[in-house]
């Protein structure tokens, strides 16, 4: 169990406390003894309410200050005293600011270890997605250390992000109210989590779309244009495609045999459905559904791009010529030239390049949902 105190706003902690807790804030307290229903757990999909015994609820705070290019630290200094009515009844609330680019995948991990119930992602996508590589430690789920076996922490999210895409595919907004209903209720649902490997090696994990060649290269140049909300992605794409060259690939599907795709622009492998600031590029995706969906762009020129750009908003993409899509539990992609210029990214974060294996992992975490 997390380690608490009675009810102030900022505690400078005289016992050993958690790392993740020690630049930070534990808002509300009170905590009492005994143990907490949390949820059935088993295969993908199930949805099982929280229901509170008689302790309250760890939840611990991953918020990126800089998010939305420095939006999601002024939302979240609002939100903060409705968060403290809303929730601070129910739950101990615990804020860790990150200190920089992967910060939250080591806040979670130790939350995770000290028993927190839930870890929420307070930012966007990049943020989402450390917080999820934080539930993982060399591919085995973290666990918690408390010794309490029937004890999992789950994932929620705070939508407030530059794109929020992630959010999109379950319809929520970046109103962060209405995420603080959700954790209220406190919903859980198993979603996948997709893995990404390299011959056994180098595992990351992502949760809403993984990809690579030229839509990897054009969300590397989106995080340079944040400032213009989610206009940074068309604009990252647009850069991406000078002196851009699409590239003839081997694909092979759940280990069957190998097939070649020529002129690859783009290929994506969705968990979820939307990236780019809102581009429906896997619109078959469904986080629970134990499957990936794979699209693949080929022989696309930039200007193909911009005619098509409002199909792929929509996600009608699918029936243009050259775009495929297929419903996968793994796939590895090769390039067939080696020219080692395949970029990968996941969840936006790059990854190195060529080759890669994604692979689905049905139900891996129980999300507030
Ligand atoms: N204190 C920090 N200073 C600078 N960068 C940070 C800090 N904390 C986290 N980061 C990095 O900022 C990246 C982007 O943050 P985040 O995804 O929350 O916002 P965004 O890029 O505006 O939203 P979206 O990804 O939804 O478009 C994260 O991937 C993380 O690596």
């Amino acid at each position: 169990m997390l380690k608490s105190s009675s009810c102030i706003s900022i505690l400078p902690y005289t016992v050993k406390q958690p790392s993740y807790l020690k630049t930070h804030h534990r808002i509300s307290s009170n905590l009492s003894s005994g143990r907490f229903t949390v949820h059935g757990g088993g295969g993908g999909g199930g949805v099982t309410a929280i229901s509170s015994s008689s302790r309250l609820r760890e939840l611990v705070f991953v918020v990126n200050p800089q998010g939305a290019n420095g939006r999601t630290a002024k939302e979240w200094k609002k939100l903060l005293p409705y968060l403290r009515t809303r929730l601070g009844k129910d739950c101990n609330i615990c804020e860790s600011l990150t200190s920089g680019p992967s910060h939250a995948i080591d806040i979670t991990r130790e939350a995770i270890r000290d028993g927190a119930d839930a870890v929420i992602a307070v930012g966007g996508d990049g943020t989402l997605h450390e917080v999820v590589n934080g539930f993982f430690w060399e591919g085995k789920p973290v666990a918690n250390l408390n010794g309490e076996a029937n004890h999992s922490a789950a994932l929620g999210l705070i939508p407030l992000g530059t794109g929020s895409d992630f959010a999109r595919t379950f319809g929520w907004t970046n109103d962060p109210c209405e995420a603080v209903e959700r954790i209220a209720k406190g919903i859980r649902s198993r979603v996948d989590v997709g893995v990404i490997d390299n011959e056994g090696k180098d595992l990351h994990y992502f949760i809403n779309v993984a990809d690579l060649h030229l839509s990897a290269k054009a969300g590397f140049y989106a995080s340079k244009y944040k400032k213009f909300g989610n206009l940074c992605y068309v604009i990252g794409a647009l850069q991406a495609f000078m002196g851009h060259h699409n590239r003839d690939m081997r694909i092979r599907v759940n280990g069957g045999e190998w097939e070649m795709y020529p002129q690859v622009t783009a290929l994506c492998v969705g968990n979820a459905k939307y990236f780019g600031g809102g581009m429906k590029i896997t619109p078959n995706a469904v986080p629970g559904n134990g499957n990936l969906e794979v699209v693949v762009l080929q022989d696309f020129k930039w200007y193909d791009f911009i005619m098509k750009l409002h199909k792929l908003y929509n996600g009608t993409h699918l029936s243009v010529n050259n775009v495929s899509s297929r419903s996968v539990q793994s796939i590895e992609v090769q390039e067939i030239s080696n020219s080692g210029s395949i970029y990968v990214q996941s969840d936006g974060e790059h990854l190195g390049f060529l080759p890669r294996k994604f692979r689905v992992l049905p139900g891996a975490i129980d999300m507030i949902s």
